[in-house]
């Protein structure tokens, strides 16, 4: 097995001199938790990761490799792996959870009580609560913890593209300048640039959103898409995207940054995308539990998109590409059906903030009345 030494070879280039180290805590041992962990480690953080599998502990402390989620890569020698919540968070002035949606709750209450109202605690996860309440990260690190400093990290960053050393860049959102500036310092080295961002749910949403339509893109590229078909998706996907994140208090400008546009493009375009993934794997004819099965890993966007659709529903959003993707991967809907009815439906605006959505469709229910054998069947 190669081993490359990305996080090592740029760790003497970032490290600043003779300031006090600053205590990291990351809950999580999975790809994207490793990269952050290692990237704090070589800014010259004393870093501490909490994961579960005693073995996999060992293996990260004696050998400086996460065999299970990133074998391929060095992790700075100076993070120390732990199976101890409290170990873990003993001191800790920075708290990075990068654990999946569906246990980042249950995880934030066992640390809550060791987390102080001034430790900086940050969100890296890119998903919603499953249940009713639509909840986001950011909303249960408030609910379960003190902390004041609380932000979402979120932006084109492919664990591995981290991990091997290729430029990247993320963003900052939190409503604490303080919190955003400290974690640019903390985050920023040579391969990787922090942004800042007051507009949390609008970067978190980003985040949580693109998995859906990576499905989509992923599916539509294994039943050989052109790239005129990809770009139309994904423009119609940011067009979904800030739709609905408007409709919950974002703003729409957020979704021209890293964490809307730039996380959108990398999902949507790179096989090392595990919504991608799972998505290529159902347009090449498995069901949606062999395409999960094979992942192995979690896609956030299988568990996200009925939430998105029913909240939408609810709000009374517009959402036909998620709509469908739910139909399709729920409802046994073929793709190529779905994707004919897509094209056939209702042409509205480009960009709905400059002309709204509800005028482009009622000049076209005029025209439709005064020159009726142009107008496509399905116009109302
Ligand atoms: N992998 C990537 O390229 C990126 C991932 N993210 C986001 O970061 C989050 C974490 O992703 P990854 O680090 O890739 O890892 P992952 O999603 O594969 O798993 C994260 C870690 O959480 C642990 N975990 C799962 N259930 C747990 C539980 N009940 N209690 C304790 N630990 C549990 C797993 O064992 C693993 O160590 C995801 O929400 C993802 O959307 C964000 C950017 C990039
Ligand atoms: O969020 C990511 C890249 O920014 C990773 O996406 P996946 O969870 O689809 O692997």
């Amino acid at each position: 097995m190669t081993v490359h030494s990305a996080f090592a070879d740029h760790s003497t280039a970032s490290r600043p001199s003779g300031e006090r180290s600053l205590q990291v805590a990351v809950l999580g041992g999975g790809s994207f938790g490793t990269a952050l962990a290692s990237i704090a480690a070589t800014r010259g953080a004393h870093v501490r990761q909490w994961l579960r599998d005693e073995q996999l502990v060992a293996h990260i402390n004696e050998q400086h490799v996460n065999v299970r989620y990133l074998p391929n890569f060095a992790i700075d020698p100076s993070v120390h792996a732990s199976s101890d919540m409290a170990f873990v968070l003993e001191q800790a002035e920075l708290v990075l959870v990068a654990i999946p949606s569906g246990a980042f709750r249950a995880v934030v209450r066992q640390a809550a009580p060791l987390i102080g109202t001034e430790t900086l605690l940050v969100s890296t996860t890119k998903g919603i609560e499953a249940g009713d309440d639509f909840h986001l990260m950011s909303q249960i690190l408030e609910e379960e913890t003190v902390s004041r400093h609380i932000g979402v990290l979120s932006g084109p960053n492919l664990a591995a593209e981290i991990a091997e050393g290729h430029l990247s860049a993320s963003v900052i959102a939190s409503d604490d300048d303080m919190t955003r500036a400290r974690i640019q310092q903390a985050l920023s080295c040579d391969h990787f640039r922090v942004y800042a961002s007051n507009d949390r749910f609008g970067v978190e949403l980003g985040g949580a959103l693109k998995n859906i339509y990576a499905i989509a893109v992923g599916m539509a590229a294994a039943l050989g898409m052109g790239e005129n078909t990809r770009s139309m998706l994904m423009t119609r996907a940011l067009a979904e995207m800030s739709r609905f994140a408007v409709a919950r208090g974002a703003s729409p400008m957020t979704f021209l940054g890293l964490a809307g546009i730039g996380d959108l493009i990398v999902t949507c375009s790179s096989p090392l995308s595990r919504n991608y993934r799972v998505g290529y794997a159902i347009g090449e004819g498995r069901s949606l539990e062999e395409a999960v099965e094979a992942l192995g890993q979690v896609a956030e966007g299988v568990n996200t998109v009925h939430l998105i659709v029913d909240r939408a529903q609810r709000d009374g959003v517009y959402m036909p590409l998620a709509q469908a993707l739910y139909q399709v991967l729920f409802e046994g809907v073929d793709p190529r059906d779905m994707a004919l009815s897509l094209m056939r439906s209702e042409q509205g605006s480009d960009v709905e903030f400059t002309l709204p959505r509800e005028a482009a469709l009622d000049a076209q229910r005029r025209a439709a009345r005064t020159h009726p054998n142009d107008s496509r069947d399905t116009l109302t």
